[in-house]
């Protein structure tokens, strides 16, 4: 979408674009917060019962959905609109791949304010956000994250919860090390019956993950401890440690003691369980995993998407015999495995 047109001369259509691209945004907010697309999935697909439907005007409407219909997100023949197949599954609110919620994080103030002053952040090389950014103890964009997020992360907790069913049945002692709404830890318990669940994560973020334990009937089996990773005490003899979305936040210097102290905290023949945004080498391929470093430069202090090469170092250095990268369905994320 993004790429400009292979034609002959240069043209200036990727800068309009990209410099238009918070009308593209804040269009599909607009079509979110009207429930627009569930309205054309219930079959209000003209522009009179469309509005009507959305407690809005004619002319909003119309100018909307044929902006959207440019955009890719409806079709349009005559003056009927049909969602097109991802705008059903994830946009219309009666599917159960809903998206709309996501924005609750994507486009929490906090996040966007992070990027208003990307060129300061530039210049320092790390946020302006406040000191620490996302990172500050208790940042409360997390208990948005926990909350929003769920839709993004169900089919790579599914992935994981399965890979963990398959792989390590009889697994015992689990750690979910910055669980936010618990999902991962949650979908291993549902899995492997006899797994106990540790989630640990700001006091905040934890009462998401604890709501969460509860409506899944795992919450005899699950576990808090609140406050800060580098800090707390992990206690020893877990079977899996989960660091999903985590690393990401940090320096090298930085994951690779968390991870000597995680190493600690494995039993014998544990592991860990990282999903990460692993760019390939060149730092600009595949696009939307290497693209994440640009989120870690206006929100953290030091954090990046690192390569595989990157993590593999940080493992070998914390003390971890052998990290395994593996693809993970539906998710342009990556799951490693690490062996104690
Ligand atoms: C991107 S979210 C990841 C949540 C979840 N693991 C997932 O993959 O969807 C990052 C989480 O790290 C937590 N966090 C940030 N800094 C932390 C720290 N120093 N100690 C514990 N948790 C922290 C946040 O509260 C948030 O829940």
């Amino acid at each position: 979408m993004l790429k400009p047109e292979p034609a002959g001369g240069p043209t200036p259509q990727l800068f309009f674009q990209t410099a238009n691209a918070y009308q593209r945004s804040q269009a599909l907010k607009a079509a979110i917060d009207l429930d627009l697309f569930t309205a054309i999935g219930l079959g209000h697909d003209q522009v009179p019962t469309l509005a009507e439907r959305c407690g809005a005007a004619t002319r909003g409407v119309r100018i909307l959905a044929d902006y959207l219909t440019i955009q890719g997100f409806l079709t349009k023949e005559g003056d009927r609109y049909k969602l097109t197949p991802d705008s059903a599954l994830f946009l219309d609110r009666r599917s159960p791949a809903y998206m709309g919620s996501v924005l609750g994080f994507l486009h929490a103030p906090k996040f966007i304010a992070a990027f208003e002053n990307l060129t300061e952040a530039v210049r320092k090389g790390g946020t302006v956000a406040g000191e620490a950014g996302t990172v500050s103890p208790e940042h409360p964009l997390w208990v948005d994250f926990a909350r929003s997020m769920i839709p993004m992360m169900a089919k790579p907790a599914e992935e994981i919860g399965m890979f963990v069913r398959q792989s390590q049945p009889n697994v015992k002692k689990v750690l979910d090390i910055a669980a936010g709404h618990g999902l991962f830890g949650i979908e291993i318990a549902a899995r492997c019956p006899e797994a106990e669940v540790t989630a640990l994560d700001w006091p905040n973020v934890l009462t998401v993950a604890r709501e969460l334990a509860h409506k899944s009937g795992i919450e005899s089996r699950y576990h808090t401890i609140a406050g800060d990773a580098f800090q707390q005490e992990f206690g020893e003899g877990y079977d899996l440690v989960l660091l999903t979305n985590f690393l990401h936040h940090f320096s090298m210097q930085t994951c690779e003691s968390l991870l000597r102290k995680i190493h600690r905290s494995l039993a014998p023949g544990g592991r860990v369980i990282t999903l990460e945004f692993v760019p390939h080498d060149d730092r600009v391929t595949p696009p939307p995993v290497a693209e994440f470093s640009l989120i870690m430069l206006a929100t953290t202090p030091e954090g990046d998407a690192y390569t595989f090469r990157e993590y593999e170092q940080m493992f070998a250095a914390a003390g971890f015999a052998r990290t395994e990268l593996h693809p993970v369905a539906g998710s342009i994320e990556q799951v490693l495995v690490s062996m104690r």
